[in-house]
């Protein structure tokens, strides 16, 4: 036995209009139908408003003859069928009004046993069972003793569709059944005709404009274009073919293969790309979100020029900066007021490979990136925010180098900290062109040294370098080498000129390990670096090299003896005095120049020795 209860080879369908004195026209609405719906199968009738879809359902219920083409109804014409066969194999809910008279709801439901009564037409025991599960398959069974002309749109809906269960058809035709349910009805309604259609083993063709919920639920899809040609397939046989795009996507709407979704297609030629971190369903939410602010979603290994990130609480990353947002009702008002900008985030992959490009140079050009492993990582913020984070690692770096003194170990984590985000930033700029976002890294203390890691690889790119350069200074200089000499200058009084005679240090350092034995890239990136109010008295440009105006307490460090590019270069003599009492050298004198290409030369690693040391 075949499984094809309706089957259209050839329709058109449409309406002869007849006008007084005026011959007959016709007008074909849709043609060249060849279509079947199947016995279990959910059929679901899509297409735009106008374009044939009540035509069609009236002409395959016989309510309308077709103006061509062959229909049969389990092989039979359909046209050639007897009225009351066809009433028992066909039950029709259409979007007319219905007007109740004065039937409850149950016995307007009852109607759907008529073509099945005898020559009295009274209802058997079977015949009100058989409506009492209708009604409570429909969810209506509550409404049973209402006045049916009482019932609200959607309840009276139901009510039809229970009268055409009823009748327990071969066929079940609907018109746009969900029209007036609310969302949890419409889905309840089709999960409803979809089990019927399984259990009860009929064919259910239905029209709705609930395209989501019909591509979700239905086995088959019939879909009318604008032009009324007809396509058939699997919902996502059509989709994948672009169909439903080619029917509903519109200037503002585009139809979503992957997702299954109309999303808000964006009104500008070029919209902002926007990266979302976050855990489902709270990602396609924002992604829905973005859309209606014009943004495109993109992913990880695109350029993008925001990232919208649920991590520590909802955040915006644009320009360089993160900006906390409160809650997803604040969000569209900062996607409405972020300034135009050229930084743009970089593609994580391109992110990643600067990483590993920059880990090849030295340990202290290293960040790690992805898994992060089971120990504890805590973001670098809580270094200045935390005055026992900051404390713990101090001591530790104390430990290291075998100081006592606070105010040692504090300036040679400084130090070392300075040259690894300038390491990073710098480096990463001069390399590949990538400023790794130094704002999202996080660290762990191991036994005094300091490991980075960068969860996602999150980078920016400008085709202005001085732009970038000029986001690396204050990301680096202003987020976090100020906030860091805050919190160590609150913990004990110390030097601020000192501290920041380290940020300049360790810039240098850096640059001139980029730069090697030949160029000056880095270096003259560094200079502009330089030029920032807070770094202006703290070093002094000195023939190639530069001298450093303050000291760093390296001579301090017991087993260290003294600096090689700092201001003093007798170990002993000098220790008891105060750093505020350590001159600038003279580069002719005894002391040698800050970073002395000497000093660089003896170092393979690039940095020198002490600042190495303190990495
Ligand atoms: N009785 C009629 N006589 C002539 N033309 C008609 C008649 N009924 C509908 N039409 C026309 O046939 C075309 C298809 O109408 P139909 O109602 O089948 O479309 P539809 O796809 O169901 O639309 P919607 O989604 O808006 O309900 C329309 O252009 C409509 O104006």
């Amino acid at each position: 036995m075949t499984d094809i209860v309706l089957d259209l080879t050839d329709v058109a369908v449409g309406y002869h209009a007849r006008r007084a004195l005026r011959p007959t026209t016709t007008r074909i609405v849709a043609s060249n139908i060849d279509a079947v719906a199947r016995r279990g199968e959910l059929t679901v009738l899509l297409g735009p408003n106008g374009s044939g879809k009540s035509t069609l359902l009236r002409t395959l219920c016989g309510l309308q003859p077709a103006l061509r083409g062959s229909i049969t109804l389990s092989g039979n014409d359909l046209h050639a069928m007897p009225a009351a066969e066809l009433a028992r194999t066909i039950a029709v809910v259409l979007t007319d009004r219905v007007d109740p008279g004065m039937l409850s709801a149950r016995e307007l439901a009852g109607l759907g046993r008529t073509p099945h009564l005898g020559l009295g037409g009274r209802m058997s025991a079977r015949d009100h069972a058989v409506v009492a599960w209708a009604l409570d398959a429909v969810g209506a069974t509550h409404l049973a003793d209402r006045p049916a002309s009482e019932l609200s749109d959607g309840e009276r809906q139901r009510v039809l569709t229970a009268r055409a269960l009823a009748q327990e058809p071969t066929l079940l035709v609907l018109d746009e059944p969900t029209a007036f349910l609310d969302v949890p009805s419409r889905v309840a309604l089709v999960e409803l005709l979809r089990a019927a259609a399984r259990e009860h083993h009929l064919a259910v063709v239905m029209s709705t404009h609930d395209l989501e919920l019909a591509l979700r639920v239905a086995d088959h899809v019939w879909l009318v274009d604008r032009t009324g040609r007809l396509s058939t397939g699997t919902p996502e046989r059509l989709a994948l073919d672009g169909r439903i795009g080619d029917v509903f996507d519109s200037r503002s709407l585009r139809f979503d293969v992957g997702s299954g979704v109309f999303t808000l297609t964006p009104a500008h030629k070029s919209p902002i790309r926007a990266r979302v971190r976050a855990p489902q369903p709270a990602a396609s939410a924002i992604g829905r979100l973005l859309g209606r602010e014009g943004a495109v979603v993109v992913d990880d290994d695109q350029p993008a020029d925001l990232l919208v990130d649920t991590g520590e609480g909802l955040s915006v990353f644009h320009a360089g900066k993160v900006r906390p947002v409160e809650g997803l009702d604040a969000l569209p008002r900062v996607l409405r007021d972020l300034p135009r900008t050229d930084l743009r985030l970089a593609p994580g992959n391109a992110v990643t490979s600067t990483l590993e490009t920059l880990a090849s140079i030295s340990p202290c050009f290293t960040a790690t990136t992805g898994d992060r492993g089971p120990s504890r990582w805590r973001p670098v913020h809580d270094l200045y925010d935390y005055a026992d984070a900051l404390a713990g690692v101090v001591g530790h770096v104390g430990a290291r180098i075998g100081t006592t003194e606070y105010r040692v170990a504090a300036s040679t984590l400084y130090l070392g900290y300075a040259a690894r985000l300038w390491s990073l930033a710098l480096g990463g700029i001069v390399r590949t062109g990538i400023l790794p976002d130094v704002d999202r890294l996080l660290w762990r203390d191991v036994d005094g040294r300091i490991d980075l890691h960068l969860p996602d690889a999150v980078g920016w790119v400008d085709d202005d370098l001085d732009e970038l350069v000029e986001v690396a200074r204050e990301m680096v200089l202003g987020r976090h080498m100020e906030p860091m000499i805050a919190a160590i200058r609150a913990a004990e009084p110390m030097s601020a000129r000192l501290l920041r005679g380290n940020t300049a240090s360790a810039l240098i350092g850096a640059a001139r390990v980029l730069d090697g034995e030949a160029g000056t890239v880095a270096v003259k990136l560094a200079e502009t670096i330089l030029l920032d109010q807070r770094l202006v008295d703290t070093v002094d440009r000195e023939g190639p090299g530069f001298r450093r105006r303050s000291c760093c307490l390296f001579y301090r460090t017991p087993a260290s003896g003294y600096c090689e590019d700092c201001v003093l270069t007798r170990p002993n003599a000098l220790e008891k005095k105060e750093e505020s009492a350590c001159p600038p050298l003279n580069p002719k004198g005894s002391r040698p120049r800050l970073s002395s290409p000497k000093a660089e030369g003896a170092n393979s690693a690039g940095l020198s020795r002490r600042t190495r040391n303190r990495c």
